[in-house]
């Protein structure tokens, strides 16, 4: 696909390829991974017409399982036409009366081709305040690209980051497929980290000495933007995936955090306490595993492949790990617990279970919303363990009410 190609050929070459990609991806890895194989094994292809062929298979992915009978390519031109709000060249090319409404709002675009879309088939699972209409919308669009500019770096950032826009007092957004790393040169400035997620650090509040354990840490995003908050902590961060620690130790040292202990960790199995360096941690960031549906903008091929039944497996995993990790909460402790999903079974379900099952109190919990504002959208519930006193009291009033009686005043 080389540009002495006659333009027909090279847009009739690009949604063969698409279309190729499509029929023979069954979402079994991240599409991103499998385009990447893809492209290598067809090195003849040129960055120009990678980057075509992947927002074409973007598109039709876009549109989730919407419109089921109309063929393959129909699919991936009506992405085109809906994602795209300017003059397409290949649509010019395939659709030229789309092409010429390529300006028109979703809406209008919608009753131009008359059809109605029902891109989120999941809306009876979605958590209080989630507007199911703008949500599902929310897919045709790409989130934009977040930095975190970490303590100190603003001004110099600042200077470097071109016309990003300020989003939050550390958050810059970028276009996606900015190279963040030529405008900013220095790594340890700033953390790629989505706005929503940036946002739960407002609910951390860690102090000076504390001991705090993020116990599904990944590659430690909320662990930096919590050492950011406070750099003098005892921080623990622990996962299931070894390869995922890795890169956790690759990050922190990336961006100069030397201070910090990590450990691979399921948090399923019995018997913490003796992988556990101590036994009480003032506070416990739990950024559960999850469906991840608040993120599917970023990856619409699980919009595609996502099954209902998933939902509850993701839940009964969450009660699990909450059920195992809250007995390290020190009296007066608190439990940050966190998913990047809009379903209620993750979100408020949980937050229930952990107040009726764990013994924790709820003193904050909600959506953070991205999904009007180009961001993923997370939940966010804040949980305090009782001191002392206020446990005792709490052990007997649970104990009443399960034998009917009411509590005295
Ligand atoms: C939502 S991600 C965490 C994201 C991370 N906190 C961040 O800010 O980048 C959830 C993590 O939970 C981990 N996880 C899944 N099952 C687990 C288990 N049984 N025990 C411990 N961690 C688990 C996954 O490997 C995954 O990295």
């Amino acid at each position: 696909m080389n540009d002495y190609l006659c333009p027909m050929t090279r847009w009739e070459n690009y949604i063969i390829a698409a279309e190729k990609i499509i029929q023979d991806y069954n979402g079994a890895m991240p599409l991103h991974h499998y385009l990447k194989s893809f492209f290598k094994a067809h090195p003849h292809m040129g960055s120009r017409d990678r980057k075509r062929v992947q927002q074409l298979v973007y598109h039709y992915f876009r549109l989730g399982r919407t419109e089921p009978a109309l063929p393959l390519r129909e699919r991936i031109l009506l992405g085109t036409f809906l994602c795209e709000q300017s003059h397409d060249e290949l649509l010019a090319f395939f659709k030229p009366e789309w092409n010429a409404a390529a300006a028109l709002t979703v809406d209008e675009k919608l009753a131009l081709v008359q059809k109605q879309l029902n891109i989120f088939p999941f809306a009876a699972h979605l958590s209080a305040g989630i507007d199911a209409s703008a949500f599902s919308r929310s897919f045709l669009q790409q989130p934009k690209l977040f930095i975190r500019m970490r303590p100190g770096r603003e001004a110099a950032i600042l200077r470097l980051a071109g016309d990003a826009e300020r989003v939050g007092e550390n958050a810059l957004a970028f276009p996606n497929g900015t190279k963040i790393e030529t405008l900013i040169p220095d790594k340890s400035w700033y953390e790629i980290q989505d706005l929503s997620s940036q946002e739960t650090g407002l609910r951390f509040n860690p102090h000076a000495g504390e001991h705090w354990w993020d116990c599904c840490a990944a590659s430690g995003g909320k662990s930096i933007l919590l050492h950011d908050l406070q750099p003098a902590i005892h921080l623990l961060a622990t996962d299931v995936r070894a390869s995922i620690i890795e890169n956790l130790r690759k990050r922190f040292a990336e961006a100069n955090i030397r201070s910090y202990s990590a450990k691979v960790m399921d948090l399923t199995g019995a018997g913490l306490q003796a992988s556990l360096p101590r036994t009480r941690f003032s506070g416990i960031i739990l950024d559960a595993p999850c469906s991840g549906s608040g993120t599917w903008g970023r990856t619409p091929e699980n919009l595609y492949y996502f099954r209902e039944e998933q939902i509850m497996t993701y839940a009964s995993l969450q009660r699990q790990i909450a059920r195992n990790v809250a007995p390290f909460l020190e009296p007066g402790g608190t439990l940050v617990y966190i998913t990047c999903s809009v379903f209620r079974e993750e979100n408020e379900g949980a937050v229930a279970f952990i107040e009726k099952e764990c013994g924790l109190k709820i003193v904050e919990s909600g959506v953070i919303s991205g999904y009007q504002r180009n961001a993923d959208t997370m939940f966010v519930a804040v949980a305090k363990k009782k001191a002392p006193e206020a446990a005792h009291h709490g052990r007997n009033v649970h104990k009443l009410r399960r034998a009917g009686q009411k509590e005295s005043p």
